[in-house]
């Protein structure tokens, strides 16, 4: 895919109308992470982010953004052509930093497919969202310069302060069937979720259940899970939380496209 522009920064309305959305790439696979496992899928990954994960797995959507600008009835064709999936995708990159997002899931809805968006839960945004699939971002995550992937935590900060919009993510779970999926490197997490979900509770009309909420092992690659998986299946029995595998990474470990 050609590499039109970085993507920095939320677009303008004016420019994502006339330009569509920065996509970094489009591509068939089965659902590898979360309720939905195991489900051929079409994935739409938009790029660009908000934050900034020290273990970002899709680097060129977060640190080093980029895409080529496509417009929403491009994305749809391409969707489309792909007749054994009713299920999309769509993920980042940070999806909902994009207005136009609401657009190609009103264009997938009218289309009958059933949609799940993959979200750090940070911007709220009024659109048909089958599942909501928010991953907070836990302390864990946050760039500090021994852990920064490209400089010396110049994003330590501004991460640290956006990683968690309690108004967005209590407005999104009660608006949508949602999962929460916490990303795991290691048991020091567990206090954060547990408080975590807890106010989330406390701030929604909805129920979140314990099943709802799932616990993933950090890991780009085989390598990692294969150290951090059996850990995080026992803490996810511990505490009644469901467990959800890295499908994808098991398969096909870190091939562009899977
Ligand atoms: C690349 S993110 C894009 C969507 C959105 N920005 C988010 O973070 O939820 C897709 C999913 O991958 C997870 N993820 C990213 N890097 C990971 C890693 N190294 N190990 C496990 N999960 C990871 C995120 O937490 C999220 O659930
Ligand atoms: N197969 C597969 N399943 C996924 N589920 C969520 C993904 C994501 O990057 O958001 C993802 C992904 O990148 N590949
Ligand atoms: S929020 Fe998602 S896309 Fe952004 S840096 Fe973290 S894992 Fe990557
Ligand atoms: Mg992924």
């Amino acid at each position: 895919m050609p590499v039109a522009s970085d993507v920095e920064e939320p677009t303008t309305d004016a420019e994502a109308a006339a330009e569509g959305l920065p996509i970094n790439e489009v591509f068939y696979s089965l659902q590898g992470e979360g309720m939905l496992v195991g489900v051929p899928s079409m994935f739409v990954r938009t790029s660009g982010c908000n934050l900034r994960c020290w273990f970002c797995d899709s680097y060129h959507t977060s640190w080093e953004p980029t895409g080529a600008w496509r417009d929403v009835d491009s994305i749809v064709a391409e969707v489309q052509s792909h007749d054994q999936a009713n299920h999309v995708v769509l993920t980042g990159g940070e999806p909902l930093i994009h207005e136009e997002s609401v657009d190609l899931l009103e264009r997938l809805a009218a289309d009958g497919y059933h949609t799940t968006v993959e979200t750090n839960g940070t911007i709220y945004r009024d659109a048909p969202i089958d599942i909501a699939s928010i991953s907070p971002k836990l302390a864990s995550s946050t760039p500090t310069p021994d852990r920064d992937p490209k400089g010396d935590g110049e994003w330590e900060k501004k991460h640290e302060e956006n990683r968690i919009d309690m108004d967005a993510l209590s407005q999104m779970v009660d608006e949508y069937e949602t999962q929460l999926k916490f990303v795991v490197t290691d048991e020091s997490d567990l206090p954060e979720i547990t408080d975590l979900v807890e106010r989330v509770r406390t701030a929604t009309a909805s129920t979140l259940a314990d099943e709802d909420v799932l616990l993933m092992p950090e890991g780009m690659m085989r390598e990692k899970l294969d150290r951090t998986r059996s850990r995080v299946a026992e803490l996810a029995m511990e505490h009644g939380y469901r467990y959800t595998p890295r499908l994808h990474v098991d398969l096909w470990n870190d091939a562009p496209g899977t």
